[in-house]
């Protein structure tokens, strides 16, 4: 059997430790060499990862779309090791075939289009509604942001997984307040993994080849990190327990919410319910904070963009309250909102570098041919079980045959139909990519393991981002520019320190106060 990653070019490694890891994972900014290797070594190509391991990088679309579907393709195994450890046994990341369908199926309805539809106000509420300080326009206001210069990442992260943990667990999560116990841990455990560094690459190494039960009584140790871990595992299982009996106590329509839909499902046990509860608190938390985060501070660098996403908001409000409809506005509708969101999702993807292991040999098809390096055109890739691969969707997502020439550039326009009718705007792209939920982005990915929470994700895109607009302006700072992307797992916005040797997550942004509603 031919293999033919040996015949694939790909960069130097500078290490034999780290091989090729750092640059792609921890590159200042993101993107810095994972982007000049797309131009250098077309959509398929290899690197190193450490002690010498090759892993193979793809953007091309046929590739990816055949990644997403084989079933001879699973998650890599450290991936699964720490799935395991952070959600659970049951988790529908780790879940294959007819389990993760079943799953899914269970789980779908409540993310459907109606059923989230049904959640705007829930979200509305989460950002506007004037009751008290836990709702972010509130939370702005009664902390004096209008007039300062405010970093509005923790605000929005924290806003972000109180609607997701109300909608999941029916309960008021007080992040925003500072108060919420679930907020605390759940942020704490996802900057401990996300900031792992080179210890982090190291592990990875190591992780696959120690056996489960040594890893799980390690896991019972009292070390440092652990404790939070063990916290959140508690905190979890006691809300999901805690709500279950209110469930049963209450006698109510089960389906109706998201607990009660895993409960009434004759395959999942009650205690398997938490592993559930994990999976979509975790998959929805940073993911939706940092692309909010990146909307917020486009909207700030694009102040002629801004002013016109204003008055296009203002203007369905208008309508909507003149035609007496006791509903929320239609944000689909909204064609600024919607090409700027498509824009954030397509330059800042959340998971810009998911993992992958090829579990049979088989034969990944290109859309277009690479050169290997002995000079020849591949035109398929033979790959032996066993071959970890990298879906480059941050690479995928510059690809000058997909979205033109001025890929590396942000554009919201380039979402906009040039003819500007009223009913679809969003336009057409050049060549047809993979086909994910939304055009040909792969943000969500596509496939079976699709994000089942995008419309969720997008409608709190939406609602909120309309709320700031309405009631903030946004300005960067003088000295402009200091916001770079990182890849932390999630791309998240980084302000490098002045001496360049530090630095933290962050939009720093000064806040005005909308007067006349344009
Ligand atoms: C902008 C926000 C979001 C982005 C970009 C995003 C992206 C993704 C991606 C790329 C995956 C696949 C990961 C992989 O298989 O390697 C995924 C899976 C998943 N996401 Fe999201 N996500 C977002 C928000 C959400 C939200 C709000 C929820 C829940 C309400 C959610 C729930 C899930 C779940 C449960 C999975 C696992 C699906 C499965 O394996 O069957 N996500 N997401």
């Amino acid at each position: 059997r031919r293999d033919d990653v040996a015949r694939l070019r790909g960069p130097k490694s500078p290490s034999f430790t780290f091989g090729n890891l750092l640059q792609l994972q921890d590159a200042d900014p993101y993107g810095k060499h994972e982007f000049t290797w797309l131009e250098e070594f077309g959509s398929v190509y290899k690197i190193k990862a450490c002690f010498g391991k090759t892993r193979l990088v793809i953007s091309d679309p046929e590739a990816m779309r055949f990644v997403l579907n084989s079933p001879d393709v699973g998650w890599a195994s450290t991936q699964k090791k720490v799935a395991k450890i952070l959600f659970g046994l049951d988790s529908a990341f780790l879940a294959r075939g007819d389990r993760h369908s079943y799953l899914r199926r269970v789980m779908n309805p409540w993310f459907s289009p109606r059923s989230i539809r049904e959640m705007s106000p829930m979200m509305k509420d989460g950002a506007q509604k004037a009751r008290s300080q836990t709702f972010l326009v509130n939370h702005w206001d009664s902390n004096g942001f209008v007039g300062q210069m405010v970093d509005v990442v923790p605000t929005l992260h924290s806003a972000a997984l109180d609607i997701l943990g109300e909608a999941l667990l029916e309960t008021e999560i007080g992040g925003l307040e500072g108060k919420g116990e679930l907020s605390k841990i759940q942020n704490q455990l996802i900057d401990i993994f996300s900031d792992a560094g080179k210890v982090g690459k190291l592990a990875e190494a190591f992780v696959p080849s120690i056996p489960d039960l040594l890893l799980n009584l390690v896991l019972m140790l009292p070390l440092p990190g652990l404790d939070v871990l063990q916290k959140y595992m508690r905190l979890t299982t006691e809300m999901s327990e805690s709500l279950l009996a209110r469930k049963m106590l209450a006698g109510e329509d089960r389906d109706a919410s998201f607990v009660g839909r895993l409960a009434s499902a004759t395959d999942i046990r009650n205690e398997g319910i938490p592993d559930h509860i994990r999976t979509v608190l975790m998959a929805g938390d940073r993911t939706t904070g940092d692309t909010l985060s990146w909307t917020v501070y486009q909207i700030a660098a694009m102040p002629e963009f801004q002013r016109a996403l204003r008055k296009e908001v203002h203007d369905a409000h208008v309508s909507q309250a003149a035609a007496e409809l006791n509903t929320d506005i239609d944000y689909d509708k909204l064609p600024l909102l919607n090409a700027l969101i498509n824009e954030v999702l397509r330059f800042y993807p959340a998971l810009p570098l998911p993992e992958r292991i090829t579990l049979a040999d088989c034969v990944i098809p290109l859309s277009a041919p690479v050169l290997s390096n002995m000079g020849e055109m591949i035109s398929e890739l033979r790959v032996r079980a066993g071959q970890e691969v990298y879906l480059a969707i941050g690479s995928y997502h510059r690809m000058k045959s997909i979205w033109g020439d001025d890929a590396d550039e942000f554009r919201p326009e380039r979402w906009l139909r040039e003819e500007d009718d009223n009913d679809e705007k969003s336009r057409k792209l050049k060549v047809p990519g993979v086909g994910g939920p939304r055009g040909s982005l792969l943000s969500f990915l596509s496939g079976p393991g699709v994000c089942i929470g995008y419309r969720f994700a997008l409608l709190l895109l939406q609602v909120l981002v309309s709320t700031l607009i309405r009631n903030f302006t946004f300005a960067l700072p003088d000295g402009g520019d200091n916001v770079r992307p990182r890849c932390m797992i999630t791309t998240v916005p980084w302000i490098e320190d002045e001496d360049g040797k530090g630095g933290r997550q962050g939009v720093e942004v000064v806040v005005g106060r909308v007067e006349d509603g344009v």
